[in-house]
């Protein structure tokens, strides 16, 4: 079985730009992975979902590479930020959701399953598809950060929300918009899937820390959303993005590494329930490309359950 932990670090010269013979079975992240470190010591390893300098439609998005390259590298908590229109009025731009559910609007064309087009079956859980006792441990804390920004600068937050998916890349239509309102739906983005249902399949703890940037378009007397709208605010959301990570951070490696970790990682060996058994006609290429996120269940070579082929 191969050693999960990378002990061979390689540096390219002139001219050596790659090595041969290397496959990543999930394809090659949306940019580099930076693995850097607090001033506390504690590492963080950070990948820009739509490439540094934002190259990559939300369609174009490979979750997939983005999601087996963390877990990879040992990640055991994704902390997503997105942007995010708002489908309340109470939620104004500026604000910060920790949502609790989705609507997925998203046309199939992403690929959305470490196991699609392979021989293994997985069903995987996603009735609740943040890590609640994540979400519940973000509260408090991301709260704190907001109520100590600057006077005129205090950001509210809000929890227990749905968040719609759609594909994009153009906005909703007004009928759309206010559709998702009646159908419950809170805000809505363009990212949150499959990267949330990815994080579950490889067994990781994800919650979502959403910035509200807009009204979308379902406000009838008022011009509906656009990219500059989007664009003019993101900045200063970022920038409390950027104060919320600072401040959480180190707090968040002691809970995931202290010793009520595994209450707080839920997510952790729950594919259990969700793999098909072991049937003759799995590949062992399919097992060996899972093995790379799930090798608890797909390293090594394992006997064939013959009662279930
Ligand atoms: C820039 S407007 C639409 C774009 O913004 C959001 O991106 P992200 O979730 O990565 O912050 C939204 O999902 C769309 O991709
Ligand atoms: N109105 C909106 N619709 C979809 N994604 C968004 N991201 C930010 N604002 C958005």
């Amino acid at each position: 079985m191969a050693e999960d932990n990378v002990l061979i670090g390689v540096i390219g010269g002139s001219g050596l730009y790659h090595l041969d013979n290397l496959t990543f079975p999930w394809g090659f992240p949306s940019s580099p992975i930076t693995i850097s470190s607090l001033p506390s010591g504690t590492k963080v390893a950070f990948v820009a979902r739509h490439g540094v300098g934002h190259f990559i439609n939300p369609s174009n998005v490979p979750s997939r590479a983005n999601i087996a390259a963390l877990k990879s590298l040992g990640v055991r908590v994704i902390l997503a930020f997105s942007a995010v229109g708002s489908l309340r009025e109470e939620i104004s731009p500026g604000s910060f959701v920790l949502p609790n559910q989705i609507i997925d609007r998203t046309k199939g064309i992403r690929p959305a399953s470490f196991f699609a087009d392979t021989t293994i079956v997985a069903h995987t859980m996603f009735g609740d598809p943040f890590s609640n006792k994540l979400v519940k441990w973000l509260e408090p804390r991301v709260r704190r950060v907001l109520e100590e920004g600057k006077e005129g600068e205090k950001r509210k937050l809000f929890t227990e929300k749905c968040i719609v998916c759609m594909e994009g890349p153009q906005f909703s239509t007004r009928a759309e918009s206010q559709m998702y309102r009646q159908w419950g739906g809170d805000l809505i983005n363009m990212s949150v899937l499959p990267e949330s249902k990815l994080a579950r399949e490889a067994e990781l703890s994800y919650a979502l820390i959403a910035t509200a940037t807009d009204y979308d378009s379902w406000r009838p007397h008022t011009e509906s959303v656009t990219a500059l709208e989007v664009f003019k605010t993101l900045k200063e959301n970022a920038e409390t993005s950027r104060r919320v990570a600072a401040t959480i951070l180190d707090e968040l490696q002691q809970a995931v590494t202290g010793k009520d970790a595994d209450l707080f990682l839920e997510e952790k060996g729950a594919m259990k329930f969700s793999i098909m058994p072991r049937s003759v006609r799995q590949k062992q290429e399919d097992r060996d490309k899972l093995a790379f996120i799930l090798p608890e269940y797909f390293a090594g070579e394992e006997t064939v359950d013959v009662s279930s082929a």
